[in-house]
């Protein structure tokens, strides 16, 4: 028996998201439930993880998106390495950063989740260790002498694993121009109310001469979808005062809203675009920021109407020791 969980992808990338394609095929054929039960396993899997009271090492090595991100990041131990791309992309398919993202997004330092969350930024292992998002950075070619490093204590004291994971980890250094090392121009503009005024924030540092990444910043927030960028804000806003429970819990109804496609089809036409035809050239609708009122953006947050539809019930958990809980 195992006293710790060890999870890594096999292949290129740990997980690039869930199965979007298999999602649109069903939905676009009426059965948006279908959707909804794959996010509830999901969601409930995220806290489980979020949870649970065995310490869990994750390998991030390769592509992590999305679902990758819930699978792992929810972990005692984020493991990365030189080969690790991390990014929440759901604004790009008219989604909202989902599985648990709005808690661990809402405790990075600062107003940098609300820059991940709302640009889909990709982060490389240095900038994630940086941010909090990983706990140790580990080079490709040890990682299978720590596991067994690992396997030879078998033990479920964080402070044991800790030590040894240690002992295999470098300090990675953290790329010049990266957006991590512009703390400061990220609060400044992430810090502000509504997307539109971050945006107005962003293209103002943009033509006083800023980095790089602030003009991909900007480019992002431009090519998302308009009501994703609000809903996933507000999302990540209301997820800094809540528990990783509770967060779930406003994610799936979120994401039932659009599955149902209430408001917007967003979704559909992010998964058509970028997925499916990869044409990379979504029209959104609403099309501009401007267009969407706060009303609008209120619809996604209450529970579903509909009687056959369940809010997440998420198991209790109440043996856990305070050690398994609010990993970030
Ligand atoms: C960086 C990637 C992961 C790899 O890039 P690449 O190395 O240049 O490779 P490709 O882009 O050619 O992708 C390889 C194949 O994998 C497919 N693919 C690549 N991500 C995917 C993918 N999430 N799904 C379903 N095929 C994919 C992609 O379409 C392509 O299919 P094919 O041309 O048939 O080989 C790139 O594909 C990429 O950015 N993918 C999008 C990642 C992404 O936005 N993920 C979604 C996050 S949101 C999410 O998970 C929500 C799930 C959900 C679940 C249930 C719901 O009810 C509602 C929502």
């Amino acid at each position: 028996m195992f006293y710790y969980i060890w999870i890594q992808g096999k292949g290129k990338a740990f997980c690039a998201g869930g199965d979007v394609s298999t999602v649109f095929h069903n939905v676009t054929e009426g059965n948006w439930r279908f959707g909804a039960k794959y996010l509830w396993n999901l969601y409930t899997l995220n806290y489980i993880i979020a949870t649970f009271c065995k310490p869990q090492v994750s390998i991030l090595n390769g592509i992590v998106m999305g679902g990758g991100a819930g699978a792992s990041i929810h972990g005692r131990f984020r493991v990365v390495t030189e080969n690790v791309v991390f990014a929440m992309p759901e604004t790009e398919i008219g989604l909202s950063p989902d599985v648990g993202s709005s808690y661990f997004l809402s405790r990075l330092p600062g107003f940098f989740g609300e820059y991940v969350g709302l640009t889909g930024a990709r982060l490389d292992g240095a900038e994630m260790l940086a941010c909090g998002l990983a706990t140790h950075f580990v080079p490709f070619a040890r990682l299978t002498l720590l596991e067994e490093a690992l396997n030879k204590v078998n033990t479920a004291d964080p402070a044991i694993i800790s030590a040894i994971i240690d002992e295999f980890s470098q300090q990675p250094h953290l790329r010049e121009g990266c957006a991590y090392h512009r703390l400061d121009i990220i609060d400044k503009c992430f810090s502000r109310r509504t997307v539109e005024e971050i945006l107005s924030a962003l293209e103002r540092e943009a033509a006083n001469k800023g980095g790089a990444w602030i003009s991909k910043a900007v480019q992002s927030l431009k090519k998302a979808s308009p009501i994703s960028l609000k809903i996933s804000l507000r999302s990540i806003r209301e997820g800094r005062l809540q528990g990783v429970g509770q967060c779930l819990i406003r994610e799936y109804r979120i994401s039932c809203h659009m599955l149902r496609k209430e408001v917007s089809k967003d979704f559909f036409e992010g998964c058509r675009a970028i997925l499916l035809d990869k044409d990379r050239n979504p029209k959104w609708e609403p099309s501009r920021l401007e267009l969407i009122s706060d009303q609008m953006v209120d619809r996604y947050f209450p529970k579903v109407d509909d009687e056959e539809w369940e809010d997440l019930a998420l198991p209790v958990r109440s043996n856990s020791p305070a050690s398994a809980m609010s990993k970030l």
